[in-house]
């Protein structure tokens, strides 16, 4: 069977500098894959390569069959592949319900034209995403705060509708920098729990994390990256006992 995701020599760099040299990795659909390496080492760029916010130089990416090494954000999003950013992107003074519903995508009260032709369906369709939106509170046990300003929530359930704003557009395929930074570990522990039970629906889950007891309970399979090339890959026993990974990761201290 061929990987839902492919990333094959992939070289990716800002000016003169090599942030990605010649990685390749793969994911099978419905995996739960870690990603882990010292500061610096490429992850955040390799997931801006796979999302199309940074371009490679050479290498590809193919995402269920279809090279999408040269398509933009939208049209990847489109397929059904999303990201979160370490710094969650949510809008301070909106409702947590609010930022939820303006993460759905194509909505067509948007068009003005809608508005004036088709009122009937912009409601309809207004309505399917807020009932989206508040299905997906409950999921993540943010039902409470619907109504709450973003800005006002602790770190953890930032991070928590930050993934549920990933969940409005129903991707198949979702890339998490960083989840658990900031949090405190009741919501570690709430947060892994979503997402295998994503994963546990279908949903292929690739994270970035420097916690990595929490990462080696939530994946069964993980690479480590070290100054811009992938350094090893297997299970989180077998990636965290290489000798190579204890020397660059923490100078020996893993
Ligand atoms: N927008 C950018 N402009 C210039 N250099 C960048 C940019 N983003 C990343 N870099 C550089 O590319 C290299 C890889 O950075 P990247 O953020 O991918 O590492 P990382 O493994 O995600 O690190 P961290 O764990 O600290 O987030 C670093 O040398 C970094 O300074």
């Amino acid at each position: 069977m061929t990987p839902q995701l492919s990333v094959q020599n992939i070289r990716a760099g800002f000016g003169g500098l090599l942030a990605l040299d010649d990685v390749s990795i793969t994911v099978r659909k419905g995996e739960r894959v870690g990603l882990i390496g010292t500061n610096g080492a490429g992850k955040s760029t390799l997931f801006s390569v796979i999302s199309g916010y940074v371009p490679a130089q050479s290498g590809q990416v193919c995402f269920e069959d279809v090279n999408i090494t040269g398509m933009g954000v939208q049209r990847r999003v489109n397929l059904g592949l999303a990201r979160t950013f370490q710094v969650p992107r949510e809008f301070d003074q909106l409702s947590v319900l609010d930022n939820m519903m303006a993460a759905a995508p194509g909505q067509r009260g948007e068009r003005l034209g809608s508005l004036f032709f088709s009122p009937g369906s912009v409601r309809r369709q207004e309505a399917e995403i807020e009932a989206r939106a508040r299905d997906l509170l409950g999921f993540l046990n943010l039902a409470k705060v619907a109504e709450v300003p973003a800005g006002a929530l602790s770190g953890g359930q930032k991070k928590l509708l930050e993934l549920g704003r990933l969940l409005m557009i129903k991707p198949g395929f979702i890339m998490l920098d960083e989840p658990f930074a900031g949090v405190n570990p009741v919501l570690v522990d709430e947060l892994s729990r979503r997402i295998v039970d994503l994963n546990d629906q279908g949903i292929t889950v690739l994270i970035i994390e420097h916690n990595l007891q929490a990462l080696s309970d939530l994946v069964p399979r993980m690479y480590i990256m070290d100054r811009g090339k992938v350094l090893n890959e297997g299970t989180p026993d077998r990636v965290l006992s290489d000798e190579r990974v204890r020397e660059a990761y923490m100078g020996g201290a893993v």
